[in-house]
C-alpha cells in the first residue's frame, strides 16, 4: 500500500497540514454561487423581500381558487375539510386546538396550494400527474440566449415541465411550485437536480399570488419587459406573443456545482442527469436545443408523470401544514415510517419544502442509517433545515447540528447503542419548529418495536405511515395499539403510571395517525435501474459528501489523494471499530485507506506515543467523515483527508471506523494516476485467512444477532 510522504510542520494545532495554507472547506460547497440572474433580478425587483418564507407568527393572507376559477384573497373563515384518513386518540386536543378563525383561513391555504396542480372536484384544475397520455404532445415556449447562456421559459397557468437534468431556475414572473416548494419572482435562483436514480422533477405553473395589487395589463407588461430584459433582440420577438397576464417567466440557466463536476469526472456518472433505461424505451426525451443547451431533457407522455400523490398522500400533507398553524401547547412531532421503498422519504422532502413556505426552518431528525437525507450513510442526525430539498439526498449533503456515528447501514446489530445514540441527539431539539422524524424501512419483529419506542420517546403527536398494494406491511400504528404494545425499551404504561410524569401525560394524549397509500409504480419494489439500488445511492451519498472538498470555482476536478491530508499523533485521538471485534495488533491495517468518522469525546486522549485503542464504541458528536489515507509507524502520525473545517478539527480527538465503505469508484478511478493505482493491487493472496469477498446474507436470520433483550 502506497502512501505519500509529509514532512512535518510545527503548529499549535494537533491538526496539521503539509501545504502552505490550510484548506478552508465550503460546508455547503453544493449550492451555486450568487448567479447573474440574482443580481439583475434583484435590480429589477428591488422592493421585493429576497427570501418569501415566513415566521409561524406571520398572519398570512390565504389564496383561495373559487369554483369559478377565479383567484381572490380570503381573510375570513373556510370549511376545513375532514380527513377521512385521520385516526385520532379520542381525547386528543391535536384537533380539538385547531379552529380558531386563523386556523381555519390557514387550512384553506394549505389545501389552495396542495391542490395546485393535482384534481380538483368538478374536473377544474385536472391532475397533472394524470393527464398526460402516451402520445400526448406538450408545447412549450422558450428561446436559449447564447449570449448570455440562458434560457427562458414561459409556463402558463397549470402548466408543468417535468423533467430530467439539473439547472439553475429564477422565477422573473409569477410564481412556480417544485416537488412543495413555491418559488416566486424576486426570489433567489433554486438549484434543481433531478437525475435518474428518483422519480423526475416537475416544474408547476401556480394561480397568481392575490396580494400582489397588480391589474392584468400591469402583469402581462411586467412579464413582457423581464422577456426583453433577458433575451436579445433576435430570439425574443417570438416569444413575446406568447406573454399574458397569468404568464410564469422562468430563467433557466447551467449548473455548475463541485457536486456536478465531481460526479461529472467518473465515466460511470455520465448518464445520472440524463434519461433511464426505460425513458429511452419510451422515447420520452422532448428533444428542444433551448431546454438542452442549459441542462435539461424535457419528458413526455407517461414518463412524465413525476411524483404520484394519491388522495392520501394529499390530505396527509394537508394536515400536517394545518397541524403546524393548529393552536398546540408544543410543535409537531411528526414521525414517518413505512416498509422499505414505499416513498417515505421523498414524502419527507415534499412535507419540508411544503413547510418552508410558511416557516423559516423546519428540524430534521434523521432514523435511518441505510438512506440518510443530509449525511453519509451510517450517521444517525439532527440538522435544522431552512432552504428546500429539490433534489435526492446526494445532492444535499449538508452539515448536521449534531451527528452521531453509528458505522452501519442497519441498526439491528446493537438496537441499544441505536436507540441511546437518538436519545441523545433529541435532547437537542429545540421544540421551537416542527420536527419531522425519518424511520428506517424495517417496520416488522424488533423493527416495529424500535418504532413504538421512537414514538414513545419523542412523544410524536403525528404519525404518518406509508404503505403500497393490497397487503398490509406492519401493523397500523393507531394510538390504541401503541397503548398496548411492547418496544425494545419502552412497555406499555400501567393507568396509574401515567397520571404521574408530564412525558408520561403527553405520552398518553397519543398522536393523529395518517394512513398514506402509495400508488406510483414500483412502489414497494427496490429500484432495478442503474443509480437505484441502496448501495448504489449509499455510493452517491459518499460522493456528494467529498466532493466538498472540491473548489466552488471552476478549477479543474482534483481526485482524492491530490489534496494534502491532515497529519495528525496517534497519540491525540482514539481509535475505535463501531461494528466488530479487531484484534489490536491489526487495527492499523483495517483503518488504512478507510472511511472514518472524526469524533469527540469528551474525556481527553493522551496516549503515550503509540495509538489509543478505545475498548468499545463510544456515543458521541461525530463532526464529519474524512478518509484515512496513510498511518506512519515511524513518526505516529495518521494522515487524513476531509472536507471539514480546521476550527471544527480541533475538537476532534477520535477515529471511527465503521462498516460502511468508501466508494469503489474512488480508489479503482484516480484519475492522472500513470503507474500503479495507489491502494489497489493485483498481487494478493485470497489463501490469507479473513481474505476474499464478504457475503452478507440479509434475508436469514441468525441466532444471537440481535443482542438480548433487556430487562425492564
Ligand atoms: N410519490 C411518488 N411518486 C413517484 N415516485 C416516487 C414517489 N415516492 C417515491 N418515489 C420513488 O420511489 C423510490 C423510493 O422512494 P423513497 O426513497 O422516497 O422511498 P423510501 O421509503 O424512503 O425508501 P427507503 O426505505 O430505501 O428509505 C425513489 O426512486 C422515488 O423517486
Amino acid at each position: 500500500m502506497k502512501v505519500h510522504k509529509i514532512s512535518k510542520r510545527h503548529v499549535k494545532n494537533k491538526w496539521r497540514t503539509h501545504g502552505k495554507k490550510i484548506r478552508f472547506a465550503d460546508p455547503s460547497g453544493s449550492s451555486p454561487r450568487p448567479s447573474t440572474a440574482k443580481s439583475e433580478n434583484e435590480l429589477v425587483h428591488r422592493q421585493k423581500p429576497k427570501v418569501k418564507r415566513l415566521q409561524k407568527t406571520y398572519t398570512k393572507a390565504t389564496t383561495v381558487t373559487s369554483e369559478d376559477g377565479r383567484v381572490s384573497q380570503a381573510k375570513g373563515k373556510a370549511v376545513s375539510a375532514p380527513s377521512p384518513h385521520v385516526h385520532t386518540n379520542g381525547g386528543t386536543e391535536l384537533e380539538v386546538g385547531s379552529d380558531s378563525e386563523d386556523s381555519q383561513d390557514w387550512r384553506s391555504y394549505a389545501k389552495s396550494v396542495l391542490q395546485n396542480g393535482f384534481e380538483k372536484e368538478g374536473g377544474e384544475g385536472k391532475s397533472v400527474t394524470n393527464q398526460l397520455k402516451e402520445d400526448e404532445v406538450i408545447e412549450y415556449h422558450m428561446q436559449y440566449d447564447r449570449s448570455q447562456n440562458h434560457t427562458v421559459l414561459i409556463l402558463k397557468q397549470g402548466q408543468s415541465l417535468c423533467f430530467r437534468g439539473t439547472c439553475l431556475l429564477t422565477c422573473l414572473s409569477g410564481r412556480v411550485e417544485v416537488l412543495g416548494f413555491t418559488i416566486e419572482q424576486g426570489q433567489q435562483p433554486y438549484p434543481l437536480f433531478s437525475p435518474t436514480s428518483h422519480c423526475p422533477l416537475t416544474i408547476r405553473a401556480m394561480t397568481e399570488c392575490t396580494a400582489s395589487t397588480k391589474s392584468r395589463k400591469e402583469s402581462q407588461l411586467e412579464a413582457k419587459a423581464l422577456v426583453r430584459k433577458y433575451l436579445s433582440s433576435e430570439p425574443r420577438k417570438r416569444l413575446l406573443s406568447e406573454v399574458d397576464a397569468n404568464s410564469c417567466v422562468m430563467l433557466l440557466q447551467p449548473l455548475d456545482t463541485p457536486l456536478t463536476r465531481f460526479l461529472g469526472s467518473f465515466e460511470e456518472y455520465n448518464h445520472l442527469f440524463g434519461l433511464n433505461s426505460k425513458e429511452l424505451r419510451s422515447q420520452a426525451a422532448l428533444c428542444n436545443p433551448a431546454f438542452s443547451a442549459v441542462g435539461v431533457t424535457a419528458l413526455q407522455g407517461s414518463c412524465a408523470r413525476g411524483l404520484v400523490a394519491s388522495n392520501s398522500y394529499k390530505e396527509a400533507l394537508s394536515s400536517l401544514l394545518s397541524a403546524w398553524e393548529g393552536d398546540f401547547d408544543r410543535c409537531p412531532v411528526i414521525l414517518v415510517c413505512g416498509a422499505k421503498n414505499s416513498g417515505k422519504s421523498t414524502f419527507n422532502r415534499h412535507l419540508i419544502n411544503s413547510l418552508l413556505n410558511h416557516t423559516a426552518s423546519v428540524e430534521y431528525l434523521e432514523c435511518d442509517l441505510g438512506q440518510t437525507e443530509f449525511t453519509p450513510p451510517g450517521c444517525l442526525s439532527l440538522i435544522t433545515v431552512t432552504e428546500p430539498l429539490l433534489g435526492p439526498p446526494f445532492t444535499h449533503q449538508r452539515e448536521p447540528d449534531h451527528m452521531v456515528f453509528y458505522g452501519q447501514a442497519d441498526c439491528q446489530s446493537d438496537l441499544d447503542r441505536y436507540l441511546d445514540s437518538l436519545k441523545s441527539l433529541w435532547r437537542h431539539y429545540s421544540r421551537e419548529n416542527p420536527i419531522i422524524i425519518n424511520t428506517m424501512g424495517w417496520v416488522k419483529g424488533h423493527g416495529f418495536q424500535v418504532l413504538v419506542d421512537l414514538i414513545r420517546f419523542f412523544s410524536v403527536t403525528h404519525v404518518v405511515q406509508l404503505s403500497y398494494g393490497e397487503t398490509t406491511q406492519c401493523h397500523t400504528l393507531t394510538p390504541d395499539l401503541l397503548r398496548s404494545a411492547h418496544g425494545w425499551h419502552t412497555h406499555p404504561l400501567a393507568q396509574s403510571a401515567m397520571a404521574e410524569e408530564p412525558t408520561n401525560q403527553l405520552a398518553a394524549r397519543g398522536h393523529v395517525l395518517l394512513s398514506v397509500h402509495s400508488e406510483f409504480e414500483g412502489a414497494g419494489t427496490a429500484g432495478e435501474m442503474r443509480h437505484q439500488r441502496s448501495n448504489e445511492l449509499r455510493d452517491l451519498a459518499l460522493l456528494g459528501y467529498f466532493s466538498q472538498l472540491q473548489s466552488a470555482g471552476l478549477d479543474p476536478i482534483r481526485p482524492l489523494h491530490c489534496f494534502t491530508p491532515y497529519q495528525v499523533p496517534h497519540s491525540a485521538v482514539a481509535l475505535g471499530v463501531t461494528h466488530c471485534d479487531v484484534a489490536p495488533n491489526h487495527i492499523l491495517y483495517a483503518a488504512n485507506a478507510s472511511l472514518v468518522a472524526l469524533c469527540c469525546l469528551s474525556e481527553k486522549v493522551a496516549g503515550r506515543g503509540g495509538p489509543v485503542l478505545l475498548p468499545q464504541t463510544p456515543i458521541c458528536q461525530c463532526v464529519g467523515l474524512g478518509v484515512l489515507r496513510g498511518v506512519d509507524m515511524a513518526r505516529g502520525l495518521y494522515f487524513l483527508v476531509t472536507p471539514v473545517p480546521p476550527a471544527t478539527l480541533r475538537q476532534v480527538n477520535c477515529l471511527l471506523l465503521g462498516e460502511i465503505t468508501l466508494p469503489k469508484l474512488l480508489l479503482t478511478v484516480q484519475h492522472g494516476v500513470e503507474t500503479e493505482l495507489p491502494y489497489v493491487t493485483t498481487d494478493y493472496s485470497f489463501e490469507v485467512t479473513g481474505a476474499g469477498k464478504v457475503h452478507v446474507f440479509k434475508g436469514l436470520a441468525r441466532p444471537g444477532f440481535v443482542k438480548a433483550k433487556p430487562n425492564n
